[in-house]
Formats: structure tokens, sequence, C-alpha cells
């Protein structure tokens, strides 16, 4: 890919104590328009203003990415006087599920404010206002819900289908399967409402915004640090029930063949993928249980050392090209389950289940997988084509976004569990954009 760049100064200052920026939680500085974040427990980055901006699509989505920043990375001059990972340029990305359809964007802000380990910075790109008034959040009014492009009932058909598909083949194990729910408001759509919403509600999963892709996702897909790799592999899933505390459901959830087997497949994917990476990699032999209160997942933290290489280590866009799809969001084998999916949910994931998060020009950054999320839609025009003024009704004058959620279907699923499921997983942004606190 051809690109030409021009040179872009960059410069990174501690917000100090005393600056009305310090103290503010990190997504309540977004001014408004279109967000950028990756916020988890108040620490993070929240970006807005665009420097420098991609969109890719294909099987060589993420090598396009990867050239475009690493040659990007090479036209600025840096003043950063913070140093920490997420200082300096930084890019947002959020890649497209499958080569196809779908677009992968990488946005550059022209401002990033971040928090660290308690210290906070600003990062500027050229010279933009960075005193701009910062907008009061408009709630989104009532908010109706109609099918996707794959209802509800029609997901209880995929996941039967599915289901007999893998008991034919007799090697498919496992097949990751989503549908979508549209929501239409009734007043325009202002992506921090539903940002605010789902960082109070979900404080230890990463609130993320990348151009209208927004959601608070449990699942660390790949963390660099210098050498250091992480990744947070989640499956198998349980969901509040009457009559059941949480310690019931988590040794449910622990002692459930099913789930063991489903969370087993998407560890060892991952794993597989990121040894050819690694010089160490500690994968824990027993999975842990994280708690959110939509539902609880089998959980496994593995960490890595990455291994030298001629050029330094590997870059991070190279190594998710090559861990994405793990089997938590594909299936087991993974390259046959994923060929499977289109035929199955006949639905256009775009963005849903990608890798979202940010890099830096050192190669550090944090990508999740994008789950429990809705991908802002252009708001319907309020004309009919004849000229004249369209009827109200959802979506008129006012925002529509589509949430997905999606569950492993293994041959032994149960068509109405995986809906009660997928139901479960959609919760966050429903109530989010509900205005549930
Ligand atoms: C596919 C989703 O979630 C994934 C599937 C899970 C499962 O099948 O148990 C659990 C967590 C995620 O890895 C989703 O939230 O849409």
């Amino acid at each position: 890919m051809a690109n030409t760049f021009r040179r872009l100064t960059a410069r990174t200052r501690r917000i100090e104590r005393g600056d009305a920026r310090h103290d503010r939680p990190l997504l309540e500085l977004l001014p408004g328009g279109a967000p950028l974040s990756w916020v988890r427990a108040g620490e993070g980055l929240v970006g807005w203003g665009c420097a420098a901006r991609l969109c890719t699509s294909g099987p060589d989505r993420f090598a396009d990415a990867d050239s475009w920043w690493v040659e990007l990375a090479e036209h600025f001059d840096i003043d950063d006087s913070v140093g920490l990972p997420g200082c300096g340029p930084v890019a947002f990305a959020s890649l497209a599920f499958a080569a196809e359809p779908g677009e992968s964007v990488l946005v550059v802000p022209e401002v990033v404010i971040g928090e660290r380990d308690g210290i906070r910075w600003i990062t500027t790109i050229g010279d933009p206002d960075t005193d701009n008034e910062i907008a009061p959040v408009h709630p989104p009014g009532t908010v109706s819900y109609s099918d996707g492009r794959l209802s509800s009932s029609g997901y209880r058909q995929a996941v039967s289908d599915a289901v007999r598909v893998m008991r034919e083949d007799g090697e498919l194990a496992k097949i990751v399967l989503a549908h979508d729910l549209v929501a239409d408001t009734s007043e325009p759509l202002d992506e921090r409402f539903l940002l605010h919403n789902l960082a109070a509600r979900y404080p230890s999963c990463w609130t993320f915004a990348v151009d209208g892709l927004l959601g608070a996702t449990p699942e660390m897909l790949l963390e660099r640090q210098g050498y250091a790799v992480r990744s947070r592999v989640l499956a198998g899933t349980v969901w509040p029930r009457e009559g059941w505390d949480d310690d019931e459901l988590a040794t449910e959830l622990l002692t459930s063949a099913k789930n063991r087997a489903e969370h087993a497949y998407a560890t060892r994917s991952l794993a597989d993928a990121l040894r050819a990476f690694c010089s160490e990699l500690e994968v824990p032999a027993e999975p842990q249980v994280l708690r959110l209160r939509n539902v609880l997942h089998l959980a496994t933290d593995v960490e890595g050392k990455l291994a030298d290489t001629p050029d330094g280590a590997t870059g991070l866009l190279s190594m998710l090209a090559a861990v994405h799809p793990t089997a938590a969001v594909g299936g087991t084998p993974t390259r046959e389950a994923v060929r499977r999916i289109p035929e199955l949910e006949g639905m256009d994931r775009g963005r849903y289940a990608g890798p979202v998060g940010w890099i830096d020009t050192a190669g550090n950054g944090e990508f999740g997988i994008a789950l429990r999320c809705a991908q802002v839609e252009a708001a319907e025009e309020p004309f009919e084509e004849d000229g004249s003024a369209a009827a109200p009704g959802p979506g008129r004058g006012g925002g529509r976004v589509r949430l997905f959620a999606g569950g492993g279907i293994v041959p032994d699923s149960e068509p109405d569990l995986e809906v009660a499921e997928v139901e479960a997983k959609l919760l966050p942004v429903r109530e989010a954009l509900e205005g549930v606190r």
C-alpha cells in the first residue's frame, strides 16, 4: 500500500495536580462528537480529533494496519516527557472479524488523555484546541428494539443447525455463533452516554469506543508492554438464575464438563498461536471464574515473554493477525469453524468479535475482543424519497445502533439455553442505552 505522510509533531506532558483535568474521570473529559476510549477501572486512554486515519479490509488488514502504523510512526517528531506505555502518539484500532466483508479502522487522535499507575498525561498532535468545552451528555430518550439481520428465533435455528453440522461432521468440535439486535433511540445518540453507563456498571471490563463501535469487553486478546505479553481467555458462561447465588453458579461453571471443554479449546488456540512468538509462556492448568453482573465466565490469564528476532520482538499487530480469531469467538478447529459461521449466521459481524484497542509507537498496546458492544449506524433519513417528511418513529431524527452477542456452540448445546446466554450478554449495552446505572 502506498501512503503519503506529512511530518507530525506529538507532545506529551504530565497533567499536574490542580489542573481541572487531573481528577475528573477520563470519560468525563471527552468533549462530544466521535469519542475514542479504552478505559478500565478509571485508567486507560480517551481521545478525540483525527490526525490520521486508515480504513482497510480483506485478508491483509492486519498487515496493512501494521505497515501503515510503522511508517506513520517514523513521521512523528515526538516530545514526550512522561515516557509510559500509551504516551506519545497512539492509534486506536478496531479490526473486522473476517476478511470479508467489513472495514477495519485505525484512528490517531489529535488529543489523548491517559492515566496509568496514577499518572495522568495529555498528548497533542499538531496544535489542536485543548480547552474545548465539554458539551453536556445528552440522553438518548426512549429506546425501542427490533430484529437485526439474525433474530432471536433465527439464532435458535442457527444453533440447532450448528449442532447438527457438528454431529454429522465429527471433526468440528465448536462453532461460535452470534446474533444482532437493532436499537432505535428517540433522540440522537451521544456515544458518551453509553460509555459512562458501561464503565459505571462494568468497571473490570475495558470500555471501548473506536469509530462508532462501543462496548465494555471482559476479554483481553493481547496486551504488550515491552517484552511482556498477556492475554485473558474467556469461554464457558453461566448467568444469574432465580434461587442461585453467585457461589453456586461459580461451582456449577467450574464443574460443567461442557463449559470446561469450550474453555479448553479457547485457551489452547490462544496459547498455540502465541507460543510461536515467545521464549516463555505460562498457561495455568485450571481456569478461574470471572464474575460480572450479567454473567460469569471461565477465565484463564496467560502470560509470556517475547522472543528476540533479528529486528527485536514481533510487533503487536502481527501477533494479533496470528492469534485472531481464537476459539472463543471462532470455534474448533478454528479455520473450518470460521468458514461455517457466515453460512450459519447469515449476518455480517463487521468489527464485532474482532480485536479492538490501541497501540503506541514503541509497539506497546492493549487489544481486547470487541464483545458486549454496539455498532452505531447512520441515522435514517428524516425524509421519504419523494421529499415528504417521514412518519415519526424509531430512528427518525434519533439514533440507531446494532447490538451483537454470541456464544460457543458444541455438539451437546441446547438451543434454548444458548438463546438465554446471548440475551444475558446483550444486557450490558441494553441497560447502558436505557440509562440503568
Ligand atoms: C462471543 C461472545 O463471548 C465469547 C463466548 C463465550 C462463551 O461461549 O462462553 C464467553 C466469552 C467470550 O469469549 C460474546 O459475548 O458475544
